[in-house]
């Protein structure tokens, strides 16, 4: 059933990610959409994995990706962690997520915050119908996609599932989470791509040194 938009409803963004590792590029997203919709809080919702699939050569467990996520966010008194995706089945879709969610607090209305790479697979996502009922999509740009094109993918989707679109107003964030973990793996500084905090515990537990699978 599709979510009525209602004004009085508080306003909670989600920054859903594998995070491995978190970076300047999801920081940034949160605080923009934080900002720009007027929320009230952001979640970093970590997506689980499935338990086969768990201390990957080259990746961090599950476990250090959360606590990646808590060092990160720390300072910050409107992020805060979610760990819901995290259980021992592992990966969690998002329509299910949010449905859960919504389900639990009927008093939400929430903004799911994506690049523009994660905008333009949506529909190879499980059940985007659901998804686009669940909650408003908001997207941030990635790799110089310009603005027109964005603008019409979020125009396609919106209309194909009857969803809500928006794009937020930031600048291209040249990060990814690939390029850190093959700069660790090559002995390369990852310095202030990461929190400092992240950054001494990717040392401290010798994460992305082994090369990947
Ligand atoms: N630099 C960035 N600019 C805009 N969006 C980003 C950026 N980095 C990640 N995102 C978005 O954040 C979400 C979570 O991303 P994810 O944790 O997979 O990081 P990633 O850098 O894309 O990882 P990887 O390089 O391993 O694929 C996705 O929707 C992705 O599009
Ligand atoms: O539900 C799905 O089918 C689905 C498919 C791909 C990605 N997602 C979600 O999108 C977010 C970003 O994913 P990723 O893989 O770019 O880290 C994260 O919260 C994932 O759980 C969700």
């Amino acid at each position: 059933m599709s979510q009525t938009r209602d004004e009085k409803r508080r306003r909670i963004g989600i920054m859903g990610g594998t995070f491995d590792p978190i970076h300047i590029g999801h920081l940034i997203l949160g605080e923009k959409a934080y900002e720009q919709l007027g929320l009230e809080k952001v979640l970093f919702m970590p997506s689980g994995n499935p338990p086969h699939k768990r201390h990957r050569a080259g990746r961090a467990s599950d476990e250090q990706r959360v606590e990646m996520v808590a060092r990160a966010i720390a300072g910050n008194s409107h992020f805060e962690l979610s760990t819901v995706e995290m259980h021992e089945d592992g990966y969690s879709y998002t329509y299910r997520t949010l449905e859960q969610l919504n389900h639990a607090n009927t008093d939400v209305e929430y903004y799911f915050i994506i690049g523009a790479d994660s905008l333009f697979n949506l529909d190879s996502w499980m059940k985007p119908e659901r998804i686009c009922a669940a909650c408003t999509m908001v997207v941030a740009t990635r790799n110089h996609t310009s603005v027109s094109k964005i603008n019409s993918e979020m125009a396609r989707l919106s209309q194909k599932y009857q969803g809500r679109f928006l794009r937020l107003d930031t600048l291209n964030i040249d990060v990814s989470s690939e390029m850190l973990r093959s700069w660790v793996q090559r002995g390369k500084s990852i310095r202030y791509y990461c929190t400092d905090s992240v950054v001494s515990y990717i040392e401290e537990q010798k994460i992305y040194r082994t090369p990947k699978e």
